[in-house]
């Protein structure tokens, strides 16, 4: 998240780490949304066949054993079926992990609470993004001496960062000069005046107050610009899952 703040403690406890295994230690790859007692929803490009992972939730300080972390084993991963790593202007980039175990719900771990199917959110609305993606994108400048703009990884938090990101909606989103025809209607831009999120938040979740004053969240962090995170008239764009409901039903009730 690129110019946000440490979040309050488990303000999210739906928040989870996908962390994948690098010989014999595991880290934060992706966030992840706890959407159903053994179901966490992330992105579709966060998964890449042959690789392990694992979910951690209740996680905050990534450097601190807080004594609220709980860790579960994947039995299964349900990529969308129209999820494709080369045309991610198509959307779809979602992705559904069966937990071996649910974890104890508490203080710091809980259930999301997500959209009725079609809702879109109006132009403005104040949501907020979360996640431990880098807080920057490390841009060289180019020039004579380095002729290529090699957009390297800023550094990642150790705490779990938040930003709030009003909603754009889609007519102004899918403008020329903004995501023109990459931004679909099955998808949510949130974001502007230099806040976003960044490599690592994808799959994340963008939380959004609801009239009954809970929070839902509406989104799963999909991508940003490919030049530097915040670009202006690029906002964060999010799979919009109030689009996805009867697959999310589908596929959680064949449990
Ligand atoms: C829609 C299409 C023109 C398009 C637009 C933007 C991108 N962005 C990117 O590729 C930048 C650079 C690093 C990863 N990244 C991203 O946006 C990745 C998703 C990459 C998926 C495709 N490889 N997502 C994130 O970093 C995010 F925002 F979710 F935290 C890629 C494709």
């Amino acid at each position: 998240v690129v110019n946000g703040e440490d979040a309050r403690p488990h303000s999210w406890p739906w928040q989870i780490s996908l962390q994948v295994k690098h010989g014999s230690r595991f880290h934060h790859t992706c966030g992840g949304t706890l959407i159903g007692p053994r179901w966490v929803l992330t992105a579709g490009h966060c998964i890449w066949p042959g690789d392990v992972y694992r979910v951690v939730f209740g996680e905050h300080d990534m450097s601190v054993e807080e004594g609220t972390e709980q860790i579960r084993d994947i039995l299964r991963i349900v990529v969308h079926p129209l999820w494709d790593i080369d045309r991610v202007a198509d959307g779809n980039d979602l992705a559904l992990l069966k937990l071996d175990k649910s974890p104890i719900m508490n203080d710091s771990t809980g259930v999301a609470c997500l959209p009725e199917a079609g809702e879109i959110l109006a132009h403005g609305t104040p949501c907020y993004i979360s996640g431990w993606g880098n807080l920057y994108s490390n841009v060289t400048v180019s020039s004579s001496l380095s002729p290529l703009r090699v957009p390297a990884h800023g550094p990642m938090p150790d705490k779990l960062q938040q930003a709030l990101l009003p909603v754009v909606e889609h007519s102004v989103c899918s403008r020329s000069d903004w995501w023109g025809i990459n931004a679909k209607t099955t998808m949510v831009c949130a974001g502007g005046d230099d806040v976003s999120g960044c490599n690592g938040d994808s799959g994340g979740p963008l939380n959004c107050l609801g009239q009954d004053g809970r929070w839902y969240v509406h989104g799963v962090t999909s991508f940003v610009s490919s030049r530097v995170c915040n670009e202006v008239k690029k906002p964060t764009v999010f799979t919009r899952i109030s689009a996805f409901t009867e697959w999310l039903n589908e596929m959680s009730s064949y449990g």
